[in-house]
């Protein structure tokens, strides 16, 4: 489903590991712009132990990017699929992608409102 205005956010957060990949699938996808941050967080991938001087401890949060893309031209779906394919291992924690609607859009330098702003 897409939002009112046609504009879309694909939000993924994937291996850090996997973000060669996933630039380049979304550069063939026709979605090249994207701000990526990296962040922790936790999803059903298990806990690891870790050791620090001696002292055993639980690692719960894995390091992981997200990638936020937003589209206009480009549909969302396609998006979501590019990202799947270019991040999946297979492996428990490779990652979710999230779709939201995005009201408006402005492009800072020309003023530029809505889908010619994406
Ligand atoms: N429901 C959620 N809300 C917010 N962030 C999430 C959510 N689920 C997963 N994440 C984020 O995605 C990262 C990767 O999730 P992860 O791959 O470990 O779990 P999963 O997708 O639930 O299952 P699997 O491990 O089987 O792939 C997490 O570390 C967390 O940052």
């Amino acid at each position: 489903m897409s939002a009112d205005s046609g504009i879309e956010m694909v939000v993924a957060i994937i291996r850090p590991a996997r973000l060669e990949n996933v630039k380049r699938a979304l550069v063939e996808a026709g979605a090249p712009s994207l701000t990526v941050t990296n962040v922790s967080g936790r999803g059903s991938q298990p806990a690891t132990k870790s050791q620090w001087r001696g002292e055993e401890y639980v690692v719960d949060l894995h390091q992981k990017v997200k990638i936020e893309c937003v589209v206009a031209d480009t549909p969302a779906e396609d998006v979501v699929e590019a990202i799947r394919e270019a991040a999946c291992t297979g492996e428990p924690g490779d990652g979710k992608i999230f779709v939201l609607p995005v009201s408006d859009a402005c492009q800072v330098r020309t003023g530029k409102r809505g889908p010619d702003a994406v």
